[in-house]
Parts: structure tokens; C-alpha cells; sequence
């Protein structure tokens, strides 16, 4: 359908068109121009369709420039008025036998312009096994984004509530789909729900690793407290930097724990620190008999480095008690935490599928421990991998997730993490070695830029921060200025994708999802709702003599009712589990569920007893 005119062309690479006024096009829509180029190939003259994209888009009143008239005039002649509809619109190229190629001649002043038909866009975006994330934002043409774009990292940037968790979630699902082995670093917990739901993926395995006893989690990740240095063992503890005679303290325990491990291959770890603490509190006499307790040990260090620690801790405490008081206390507050232990957690037992590191309930040293310690340790482990090194390899590629990326790596001159470098080292190496990254932020501008440029690819959603539009734009040099003006227009799950994971910056409409997540917006309507559970509660227990399990009550509130009715005395009930329809009907209080049989007690019946209370 012929929309408008080639009025002005400055290059091959854009032009502007002049559009019929009373034709409303979408911004970001596509378009094609008839056009001669040459074909190198056989030296002869082709016609081709230019294929181009709207990118600015405007109306003025005609010839009326920059002097526009009063109102008064305009309520006069408005009905006469002239308009014409101007578009900016970006040349992408022209597909000759299935390539995409640019043009090297402007489309020529006067030539029509037509819009795109579906199957012509579809063209430009096939991608054989891609990852199929959305539709493009102005029309039904599926966008799909090449699997092998994620080697050179991706970077997911949006305002606060623009969809980027949405997009990361559906991105997990593609991934998963093509086999790949994913870890999700998640300061929140926002992905744990994806476990209760991965079944309806498909028969993949989701674990949920924690880092707080208090917090959900299949296992806890332990680290090694001799496995990591002293110093980062005081951060983590909350020790303040100027603490000196505290992490002194501390960092003489450790080391005596360090060649008691050593010497006698003991499972030493915080308790045996603390103990180490603990006995020097209780004076010169004490320690002695401990120190005999591992003589041989105390024999070899005195010959090899002096009678550290021996003396130093004996001094210590004789000097200052109220130092190793509050070391005790720190080294105290670390094994509530859980996370300290003799040994680590070993990565076989950790990766799933997918593998969520549930941080929440952790003060951010602790975080920042945790992810430095599990990066370090899973970089080093494709390492070993693909170099045949000793200890634990990874025998498969792993993308790594790290949502709130400026928590983990912020500008160096801002702060400094220790998962920063472990992070900056997997955004540099991680290609050769098959590690590659998913940086999740709202604020690019509080990422370190030397990590936001490693990464190639970029999702940008919805931003309005002035700040964080001029980071986006100094870590993408093919953002184009049109895109970027246009940020703060884009809607909720709308998003510019750009680099090699897609062949051309495409806006797209993100799609729905089959996995669930925390932290999406509540349905107030629904969250404000009259509770029903005791009722529930009571009915559940009058059928099966117990209350309902917790892990029920979860698995109801995430299904549909497709409908429910009365039937004499039965209540019959549809619902949607996943994608899955489930009939329960109630007769005479008992209730028979479609997919679990007579008087089980599933959670489908859980969601059919609520339901049911409307009916009564
Ligand atoms: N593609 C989409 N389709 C439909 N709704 C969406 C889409 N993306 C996001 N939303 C809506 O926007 C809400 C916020 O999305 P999301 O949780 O992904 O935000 P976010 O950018 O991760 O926010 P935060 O930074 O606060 O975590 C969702 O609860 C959902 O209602």
C-alpha cells in the first residue's frame, strides 16, 4: 500500500518522506522504496525494494514554518488547514538472494513509498534456532534473536517497572529451551518462583541455592572460611575498615586455623577460630595448653617463620582483650549467617538447569562475598574445562544472570566490590572460555562502563533518567540518536534490542511468559481482597483431617478459574494450571480432581475449595 513520497535523500542511508496526512503510521514501522542498485556480482542493474524504518515522525502545518500562526487563526481556517505528515526514515538495507545488503545509491526524489508487507519484515529478521522473545513493537512479525549473539555478552537496562525482569524471565525460557545451563544471580529472590513453575517448561532442573537459613532454598552455599583471605572475611562480618586490632585478631585466628589444616588435614573452619579466640581470652595458661594440643605444628613454624602466631596472639591477649572480644563477636555474627563453613559447597552439587542464588536476607558484603566466590570459582571451572586443568570442571557453556548489576560491579572510582573484578574478568575472558554474562540494571550509569561495553548486545527499555540515557548511549556506539530520543516513550514491555544478537536494532514487544517471578507489580484488587483462607483452611480440614500444606497453598495461587457452576448438588469448577485445564468437581464435600483422582489432596482442589465459597 503506497503511503507517501521520497521527498529529500542525504545518503543511501536514510531519507525523508512526506506521508498522506490522513493515513496514521506507527512510529519504528517499516517501509519499502522501489530502487535500482548494481549487482557487483554480475554487473548489472537490479531492482531491489529498499526496506527502511520510520524513525522520527512528525506533522506541520504546510509552509507555515517557523512562525507559526496565532491560535485566533487557527480556530478560523482549521477545517482548510494543510498538513503534511514528514518521516525520518532509517534505509536498513535490501534482500538479494536471501542477503541483506546496504545500498550504495540514495533511493531517487519522488519514488514511491510503500509499507512493508509482514512477510518482507519477517525476512529481514529470520534467524534459524533463535530465541524467540517478542513481536516486533509495530507489527505481528515474530522476532527471534540469535543464540550465538550471547557469546559477546548482553546487557538488559531499563527504568524500575519497564519489564526488564519480565524480558530476563522469557530470555531464561528461550535459553533453557536450546539446552543451555543457566545461573541467576538474584539479590531479591525474585526468580525463585521460576522452580515451582519450571515443569511447565518442560522436564528441566531448577535449584534454589540461599545464602540465609531464614530464606527459601533447596541447599545453602557455603564457602570455605580458609579459602578466602582474612581481610574479606572482616568485611563480610561488618568489621569497619579502621578496625585495626579487630581484624588483626581475626586474621591471626585464621591463620592458625590455616596450619592446623594444613599440618593435620582437620575440617578446621569458624568454630575452630573461634575457639582459637575464645582460648585466648582465657589467658596465657590457655593458650599454651591449645598450642601443645597442635605441637608439632607449633614446632615447625617456630623453625620456619618465628613463633607466629604463637606469640602474637599470646601478646595480643595480653594487651588487648577487648580486640579479640570483638573479633569473637564479628566471627559470631558470621556463623549465624550460615554461610561460613570448613569446606565450600562443591559446583556439582550447586548447577541445575538453571541455578537461582537466592541472596536475599544478606547484608551486602555478604553478597558481594558470595558472588565473587561462586563467579570466581564457576569462571575457573570452564577454565579447567577447556585447558584440561586440574580440579572441578564445567563441561558446559553457562550464562550468567546478575540482576542489580551495580550492587556487584559499580564504577571503580565509585566503590569497590570484589565481585566486580570477578565479574570484569568473565566480561573480558569469559568468551574464550564459554562464560558469558547478563547484566541486569535500572541504573547503567552506577555499572562500571569497562563491563557495560563488554557487552555487545543490549536490551534498553523504557528510561528516563538523563543520567542513565548518557551511559546507554556512551556504552552503545549503534544506538542510534533517534532511539535514544525515543527512550522515554517506549511502553512497559517494549524494548530496543541491538548488537549481535539481533541482525538489525529492532523495537520489540516483549512476550508473555510461562515461568513466574517475584517482584512483578501486585494486583491490588486482588491483593486487597477479603481473605478467605481460614474458611478454606477449615473446609481442607473437615475433607482430610489436616491442615493444607504451604507448598499447596503456593501451587493454587498461581492457577486460573476458566469457570465454575452449580450443578444440583454439585459445584463443578475449570481451571488453568500453566497451560494445563483441570476439572475438580465437589459433591457431598468430597471433591474429585481431574488430573489427581478421588480425594486427593492437590492443590488443585485447594484453589477449587476457594472458588467454591462464592458459589455457596
Ligand atoms: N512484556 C510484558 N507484557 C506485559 N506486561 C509486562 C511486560 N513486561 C512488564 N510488564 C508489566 O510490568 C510490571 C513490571 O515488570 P518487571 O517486574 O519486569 O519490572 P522491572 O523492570 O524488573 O522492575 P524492578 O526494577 O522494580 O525489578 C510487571 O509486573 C507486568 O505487570
Amino acid at each position: 500500500m503506497r503511503i507517501g513520497y521520497v521527498v529529500a535523500t542525504a545518503t543511501p542511508f536514510e531519507f525523508v518522506a512526506t506521508l498522506d496526512p490522513e493515513r496514521p503510521v506507527s512510529l519504528y514501522d517499516y517501509v519499502v522504496v522501489d530502487h535500482v542498485e548494481l549487482d557487483n556480482a554480475s554487473g548489472e542493474l537490479v531492482n531491489v525494494s529498499l526496506l527502511g524504518q520510520i524513525v522520527k515522525l512528525y506533522r506541520d502545518p504546510y509552509s507555515v514554518k517557523r512562525d507559526l500562526p496565532l491560535y485566533t487563526v487557527i480556530q478560523e481556517v482549521s477545517s482548510n488547514i494543510l498538513e503534511v505528515q514528514i518521516a525520518k526514515v532509517k534505509v536498513l538495507g535490501y534482500v538479494l538472494n536471501g542477503e541483506l545488503r546496504q545500498p550504495k545509491q540514495p533511493p531517487r526524489i519522488g519514488s514511491p513509498v510503500y509499507l512493508a508487507e509482514n512477510e518482507q519484515i519477517a525476512e529481514l529478521f529470520k534467524v534459524e534456532n533463535g530465541l524467540c522473545v517478542g513481536k516486533l513493537a509495530s507489527r505481528d512479525v515474530a522476532v527471534c534473536l540469535d543464540i550465538n549473539g550471547i557469546r559477546r555478552h548482553l546487557a538488559v537496562i531499563a527504568a524500575t517497572g519497564s519489564g526488564k525482569t519480565w524480558f530476563s524471565v522469557v530470555l531464561i525460557e528461550e535459553l533453557l529451551r536450546r539446552g543451555a545451563k543457566i545461573v541467576v544471580i538474584d539479590p531479591h529472590g525474585e526468580y525463585v518462583a521460576i522452580k515451582d513453575s519450571i515443569h511447565r517448561l518442560g522436564p528441566f532442573t531448577a535449584r534454589v541455592v540461599k545464602v540465609s537459613k531464614h530464606h527459601v532454598g533447596d541447599l545453602m552455599y557455603k564457602i570455605g572460611v580458609l579459602d578466602s583471605d582474612p581481610e574479606a572475611l572482616a568485611n563480610a562480618a561488618g568489621v569497619p575498615p579502621g578496625a585495626k586490632k579487630i581484624r588483626y585478631a581475626i586474621y591471626l585466628a585464621w591463620s592458625y586455623a590455616k596450619k592446623v589444616r594444613k599440618a593435620t588435614g582437620e575440617k578446621v573452619g569458624l568454630a575452630f577460630m573461634k575457639r582459637v579466640l575464645y582460648t585466648a581470652m582465657r589467658g596465657e595458661n590457655a593458650l599454651q595448653k591449645l598450642f601443645q594440643q597442635y605441637k608439632g605444628i607449633n614446632d615447625g613454624a617456630h623453625k620456619a617463620e618465628g613463633d607466629f602466631p604463637l606469640s602474637d596472639l599470646k601478646q595480643l591477649a595480653a594487651k588487648d582483650r577487648h580486640a579479640i572480644f570483638s573479633a569473637l563477636t564479628y566471627l559470631k555474627k558470621l556463623s549465624r549467617l550460615g554461610v561460613f563453613s570448613s569446606r565450600s559447597t562443591p559446583l556439582s552439587k550447586l548447577l541445575g538447569d538453571i541455578t537461582i542464588i537466592n541472596l536475599a536476607g544478606v547484608n551486602e558484603e555478604v553478597q558481594d562475598y558470595v558472588v565473587s566466590h561462586l563467579v570466581n570459582r564457576l569462571f575457573q571451572a570452564r577454565v579447567n574445562h577447556v585447558r584440561g586443568l586440574k580440579g572441578y570442571q564445567l563441561p558446559w557453556p553457562i550464562v550468567l544472570f546478575v540482576e542489580e548489576a551495580h550492587r556487584f560491579a559499580p564504577p571503580k572510582a565509585l566503590r569497590k566490590t570484589r565481585s566486580y573484578e570477578a565479574l570484569s574478568r568473565v566480561a573480558s575472558e569469559g568468551r574464550k572460555f564459554g562464560a558469558y554474562l547478563v547484566i541486569i540494571s535500572q541504573r547503567p550509569s552506577k555499572v562500571d562502563p569497562d563491563i557495560i561495553s563488554q557487552c555487545q548486545s543490549q536490551v534498553i527499555m523504557r528510561i528516563v533518567n538523563p543520567k542513565d540515557q548518557e551511559a546507554v548511549r556512551e556504552s552503545s556506539e549503534l544506538l542510534a540518536q533517534e532511539f535514544l530520543e525515543n527512550l522515554p516513550g517506549l511502553d512497559v514491555g517494549e524494548a530496543v534490542v541491538l548488537g549481535p544478537i539481533v541482525k538489525l536494532p529492532v523495537v520489540i514487544k516483549v512476550r508473555d511468559r510461562v515461568l513466574e517471578y517475584g517482584g512483578s507489580d501486585i494486583d491490588l484488587t486482588t491483593a486487597w481482597k477479603v481473605d478467605k483462607t481460614a474458611d478454606v483452611a477449615q473446609m481442607w480440614r473437615r475433607i482430610f483431617n489436616s491442615p493444607p500444606p504451604p507448598s499447596v497453598m503456593l501451587s493454587a495461587s498461581r492457577m486460573r478459574l476458566l469457570h465454575k457452576k452449580r450443578e444440583g448438588n454439585k459445584i463443578v469448577i475449570k481451571l488453568l494450571d500453566g497451560d494445563r485445564e483441570v476439572d475438580v468437581v465437589i459433591e457431598g464435600g468430597s471433591p474429585r480432581c481431574s488430573v489427581c483422582g478421588v480425594g486427593k489432596p492437590c492443590s488443585h482442589v485447594y484453589k477449587a475449595l476457594e472458588e467454591a465459597l462464592e458459589v455457596v
